[in-house]
């Protein structure tokens, strides 16, 4: 099968973005060892804009630059953390998803420069984060603690934590490996503790759909259980129509007999209710069970709690 010659790459410019880049470079270079690879880096609305996320429409705030990129025809291939790509809605017309790759921790860390943890910090301490999700579960596990907002890239959350705007942050175990920052870590954090955002630590290779030479190139860079994890975490959260102020978190998992689960859930944005659901596969496709974990919580209120929350 012939390769392309040349792929260009499209992604955000941001450190961790670049850094995924280099991955899949790395990954082509096994599989092609051919193949010419270059860089088209982007600024996306939500590197530009550092407040609230909701005001931008929060949805794609950091995918439509890298999108309308491809689809403009500079660049063949875009490096997408799933976590940022929405999923109440489809893939922007014309591009598909040619692969997933192995997925990485999952996990959310504490990032505390005395080196506490999460239970060890003080009442009072200020978290940096705007993510609501992180937000809901601390007030509802540790209420004394106080979140202040908190956006930019994680290199620029880690100097703002430096020049005291926070006490403490929370930042996902993937992002800081991909750039180079284990070292910051004081505890990592059990999915129990901090449930993680549906699409955590996968990356998505986003191709236009009739560039059949180049998915056909890169499909081989896929992992199937990754594939299938990404596919139920998805399909959940489009069957539940979240928005970017409703605390949702969750996580499909591929077991070691390669039975598939997923467990989700809903939270108000004070922690106070909290909603759970957690289900096997069976015989049921990825998305089939995406579908059914959603249908699972909205029986029990998922969408008042989600309309409930102004957005
Ligand atoms: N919103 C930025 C963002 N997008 C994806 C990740 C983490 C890496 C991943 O889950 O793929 C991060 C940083 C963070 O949440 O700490």
């Amino acid at each position: 099968m012939p390769v392309p010659e040349l792929i260009r790459i499209v992604s955000r410019d941001s450190p961790m973005a670049l850094a995924q880049v280099e991955r899949v470079r790395a990954e082509l270079a096994v599989l092609h060892p051919g193949v010419r690879t270059a860089v088209v880096p982007v600024k996306t609305t939500g590197d530009k804009w550092l407040g609230d996320l909701s005001q931008v429409e929060g949805k794609g705030a950091f995918t439509k630059e890298v999108d309308a990129a491809l689809l403009a025809g500079e660049a063949d291939l875009a490096v997408h953390c799933v976590k940022d790509v929405p999923a109440d809605r489809p893939l922007p017309a014309g591009t598909v998803f040619a692969a997933f790759l192995k997925r990485d921790d999952i996990r959310d860390a504490l990032v505390h420069p005395g080196g506490l943890t999460l239970d060890e910090l003080p009442p009072g301490t200020r978290i940096g984060t705007s993510s609501v999700r992180r937000i809901a579960q601390l007030a509802a596990t540790h209420p004394h603690l106080e979140c202040v907002p908190f956006r930019g890239n994680a290199n620029r959350r880690l100097e703002k934590l430096a020049a005291g705007e926070a006490d403490a942050l929370l930042l996902a175990v993937s992002g800081l490996e991909r750039i180079g920052r284990t070292d910051v870590i004081s505890e990592v954090l059990s999915p129990e503790t901090m449930m993680p955002p549906i699409g955590a630590g996968i990356l998505a290779l986003q191709c236009r759909e009739d560039d059949t030479e180049l998915i056909d190139a890169v499909s081989g860079l896929g992992d199937p259980a990754t594939h299938r994890e990404a596919a139920a975490e998805r399909m959940f959260l489009h069957v539940l129509q979240g928005h970017c102020n409703s605390p949702i978190a969750g996580y499909a998992r591929v077991d070691r007999s390669g039975e598939l689960s997923l467990r989700a859930c809903v939270f108000t944005p004070d922690g106070k209710t909290r909603l759970n659901a957690h289900e096997w596969a069976g015989r049921l496709d990825p998305a089939t069970l995406g579908t059914s974990v959603a249908v699972a919580l909205l029986r029990q209120g998922a969408r008042e709690i989600i309309d409930g929350i102004p957005h």
